[in-house]
């Protein structure tokens, strides 16, 4: 008799190993409608630039802190799973020449990422310390 293959024994354990990884992730996740807010539905005035990733917005919580908002373009054939596994692994990243990511948004086809707000002026001190000129 011939042997059928199990496919779905590495399917179930992949995910069962996935979902350790993301464990804590979702203390990561932002409120859509919050970051609606503190970036004013994505306005024109709020615009820092345009990324190979897609566009970012500057935006402010609640509590006075202020963000950059990257809006990935749409299309990316990436899954939540592995976006979510993503974003907790760079958000342990933290290098003084880093800009430190402090969470991410999934909302139907949306995908925020949310970093610190790093003013222009300050950027000489991220790359090269505190130098008087
Ligand atoms: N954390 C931030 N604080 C302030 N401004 C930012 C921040 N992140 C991005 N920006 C602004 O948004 C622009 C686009 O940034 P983004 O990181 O998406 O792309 P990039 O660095 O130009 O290139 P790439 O997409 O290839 O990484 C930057 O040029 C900058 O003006």
């Amino acid at each position: 008799m011939r042997r059928r293959r199990n496919k779905h024994i590495p399917i179930k354990v992949e995910t069962a190993a996935a979902d350790n990884e993301i464990s804590g992730v979702d203390s990561l996740q932002f409120d859509f409608d919050s970051v609606l807010v503190a970036t004013d539905n994505f306005s024109d005035v709020k615009k820092l630039g345009q990324g190979g990733f897609g566009a970012v917005y500057k935006g402010q919580l609640p509590n006075g802190e202020e963000i950059a908002v990257k809006r990935l373009s749409q299309g990316s054939s990436q899954g939540d799973l592995e976006f979510k596994t993503e974003v907790q692994l760079v958000a342990k990243l933290q290098h003084r020449n880093l800009v430190r990511l402090l969470g991410f948004c999934l909302q139907g086809q949306e995908r925020l990422l949310i970093y610190e707000f790093v003013p222009n002026a300050s950027l000489d001190h991220f790359i090269f310390g505190n130098v008087s000129v």
